[in-house]
């Protein structure tokens, strides 16, 4: 008897504009990324508990990072990319830091959604800034497809998964949706230099929480 056994992929739509800032303001921030990552910078934190896991996750963040540039940007192209990926994202606030990657740093496969605020988040972000040429090596954001079993019981295997590779080029911009699963490639970066690192805007925008009627 043949099998019926089957996956079905689904492609994770990813919206990406590349030069969305220009030169002159994404250079400006690049200078501002690079100086905040000259500083004493704390390690990333993962969402359960915001503890650091470095097993999981291994790079900087500065969540006091002002973009108020960038948040006008994504505002002008916003109701496009809410078209694109099926979501509304009206009444919704930004909430956004700064993550710097340099050797050896990734983030392994994970969701932005979650318990606690993180339930909140409709929208994605990440926009990327580096040196020119790019001082360092790999670093693409892995957006997975979603595989489901048809016919059969049980779900697909790990092994089963496959993937699209994004570049974290310079000055541009990515949007998916915050359930879609994501990873960080490890970034090798010779020089090992603050300013070398692999920069991105990682942000949200979220639902108001609803405050608990008590
Ligand atoms: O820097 C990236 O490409 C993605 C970062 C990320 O997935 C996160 O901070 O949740
Ligand atoms: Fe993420």
């Amino acid at each position: 008897m043949v099998s019926m056994d089957a996956l079905w992929r689904l492609p994770v739509t990813v919206c990406r504009i590349s030069n969305f800032l220009g030169e002159r303001a994404s250079g400006a921030l690049l200078e501002r990324a690079i100086a905040s990552a000259s500083g004493a910078l704390p390690p990333s934190t993962v969402r359960v508990n915001r503890e650091v896991d470095p097993a999981m996750r291994r790079s900087r963040s500065d969540g006091d990072f002002a973009v108020p540039e960038l948040l006008s940007a994504i505002e002008d192209v916003r109701e496009a990319v809410e078209q694109t990926l099926g979501v509304s994202c009206e009444g919704t606030e930004p909430s956004y830091g700064l993550n710097v990657h340099n050797d050896g740093d990734f983030y392994l496969p994970h969701q932005d959604t979650g318990p606690g605020p993180a339930a909140q988040r409709l929208l994605t972000f990440v926009y990327y800034l580096h040196r020119t040429p790019r001082p360092f090596q790999g670093g693409h954001l892995r957006v997975f497809d979603v595989v489901l079993p048809v016919h059969t019981e049980g779900a697909a295997s790990w092994e089963d998964r496959t993937w699209r590779d994004w570049e974290p080029e310079h000055d541009s911009i990515v949007f998916f949706r915050p359930t879609a699963w994501h990873e960080v490639r490890k970034v090798s970066c010779p020089t090992k230099e603050p300013a070398d690192s692999r920069f991105a805007v990682n942000g949200w925008l979220c639902r108001p929480e609803i405050p608990n009627p008590r």
